[in-house]
């Protein structure tokens, strides 16, 4: 999935909600990176634009404050700092209103360095509430800034529902072609989960056992122990189902359940991930209120300031209805403030048919495939091993590890550096199309439906435990668990 070294031309990087916790946290850290490693094209400028009344060194002295918080200590590099920074413009508009937009027009079309008629690469990124991603396209548009070599970036999530998303996908639609639009999906970018491709596909031999034959089921857990921290006000419009399991957990479930595309570019992964969105079981009325749970942590209406029926726990049973899946539940899992900050996959295999060694019966633990994506991205393969010794044969738990970090010496790059790399290079496989994206809310959406019709009220749980009971209920009534770290 790498493309090889290129040079690329010099990029204006706008980042349209440039002082936000996305932008310092995430974005900004992420071309610092680029720029520590050499790998931000020669000329390239970043553009914030927010309402705050900063000018050029207010902004740098923001962001350099933000590197100084989120990089790690030993990348902060007083050269690679300066490069970054020296690249930085802020720009204070209003996206609501039409005031101002010339400045931005002004900027971008300004590039004394660039021979007439070749223009920087334009990449707009959209790190705002997807309500606002209409408006700034089409002022984009209205003041010629959008070239056939420009490129969008769309935060997650689109829309707050099926039909919210629709609009939004059409209003940025209208201004750019589907190719040059990439629906950024962080997950994605983690190495292990880009591993899982890997592992599936250029390896032979969980092919034959990657079905309903041989996998009893599958568990997808994104668990936190951070709360909504300073994004209460967008939490609490959105939950967890929106925030994370229409987006993050479902693309995991695509990457485990899709079938071996063609080869791996951005159309042949794309379509097969969307037919597991489409083979998706759907889950409506009474199947909301058997398969699914709603959990919010006791102090999270302190934090939002008012009492609030927001769920920051979710966990549910999925089906994929196809040849290979048919019958195997997928468990999914997300929540906040829970005991652990942990994203793992457990794919969970069915017991040897019949028990040859004597006393091994319940001694035996199903074979076992755990992606981890963190902490300590890896693998591991549980399996049962002979315990050494002589005097007969006893079973013992023993495990096949993949650390990356013992594995390999190069760093995990943080994804947000490894999409925003894709972006410049205009590779778009790791991100979503459209069609996936609304394919996944179509599947969310009934769910956000029955939940508010029946009015469920999401069931409390303690900051820093495992999550409601009646997470580990929807397995138990299943004959199964939860896999918890390290067991
Ligand atoms: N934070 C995160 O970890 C993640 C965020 N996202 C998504 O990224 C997007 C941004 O999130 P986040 O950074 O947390 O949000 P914040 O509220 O922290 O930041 C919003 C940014 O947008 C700017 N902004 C808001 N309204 C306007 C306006 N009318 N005109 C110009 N600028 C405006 C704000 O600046 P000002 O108020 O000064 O105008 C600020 O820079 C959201 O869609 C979110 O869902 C996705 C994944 C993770
Ligand atoms: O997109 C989001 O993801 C983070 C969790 O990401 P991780 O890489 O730290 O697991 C989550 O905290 C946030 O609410 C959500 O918007």
């Amino acid at each position: 999935m790498t493309a090889p070294d290129l040079v690329l031309p010099p990029c204006d990087f706008t980042v349209f909600g440039g002082t936000g916790d996305l932008a310092l946290r995430k974005l900004l850290p992420g071309l610092y990176e680029q720029e520590r490693r050499g790998q931000l094209p020669a000329g390239t400028r970043i553009i914030g634009v927010s309402r705050s009344p900063l000018d050029d060194a207010g902004y740098r002295d923001l962001v350099t404050r933000a590197l100084f918080d989120h990089v790690a200590e030993d990348h902060l590099e007083a050269g690679a700092l300066h490069r970054l920074t020296a690249r930085l413009h802020h720009l204070s508009l209003d996206i609501g209103s039409a005031d101002d937009w010339h400045r931005l027009h002004g900027l971008l079309k300004d590039r004394p360095d660039r021979p007439a008629g070749e223009e920087a690469t334009r990449i707009h990124y959209l790190a705002v509430a997807s309500e606002l991603f209409g408006p700034i396209c089409d002022r984009l548009d209205a003041l010629g800034l959008v070239t056939p070599e420009c490129r969008v970036v769309l935060e997650k999530p689109i829309g707050a529902d099926l039909a919210s998303s629709h609009q939004v996908n059409d209003a940025v639609g209208r201004v750019f072609a589907e190719r040059q639009i990439f629906r950024i999906d962080h997950y994605l970018g983690k190495e292990s989960v880009q591993n899982l491709l890997v592992t599936r596909f250029a390896n032979v031999f969980l092919e034959p056992i990657w079905n309903s034959r041989w996998v009893d089921h599958v568990q997808i857990t994104v668990s936190e122990t951070l709360g909504v921290a300073g994004r209460g006000e967008y939490y609490d419009k959105a939950g967890a189902l929106r925030d994370m399991v229409q987006n993050h957990l479902l693309q995991m479930l695509c990457l485990i359940a899709m079938e071996p595309p063609t080869y791996v570019g951005g159309d042949p992964v794309r379509d097969e991930k969307l037919k597991v969105l489409q083979a998706l079981k759907p889950l409506t009325g009474a199947d909301v209120d058997r398969f699914t749970v709603r959990g919010q942590y006791t102090s999270y209406g302190e934090k939002v300031g008012h009492p609030s029926t927001t769920e920051t726990f979710v966990a549910l049973r999925a089906e994929v209805q196809n040849w290979r899946w048919a019958g195997v539940p997928f468990y999914l899992r997300t929540g906040k403030r829970l005991a652990r900050k942990e994203s793992t996959i457990e794919v969970v295999f069915k017991e040897p048919p019949h028990a040859m060694f004597p006393h091994s019966e319940g001694v035996t633990t199903p074979n076992r495939l755990t992606v981890r994506m963190q902490p300590d991205e890896g693998m591991q393969l549980h399996m049962t091993a002979k315990h050494p010794g002589p005097g007969g044969i006893r079973l013992h738990p023993a495990s096949l590890d993949l650390s990356y970090a013992d594995a390999f010496d190069e760093r995990s790059p943080e994804p947000y550096e490894r999409l925003l790399m894709d972006v410049m290079r205009g590779i778009p496989t790791l991100f979503m199309r459209r069609d996936e994206v609304e394919a996944a809310w179509t599947w969310t959406q009934p769910v956000l439906e029955q939940w508010e019709r029946a009015a469920v009220e999401p069931v409390r749980y303690h900051p820093g435990s495992e999550g409601p009971a009646a997470a580990a209920r929807l397995l138990a009534r299943d004959g199964r668990r939860w896999q918890e770290a390290g067991r």
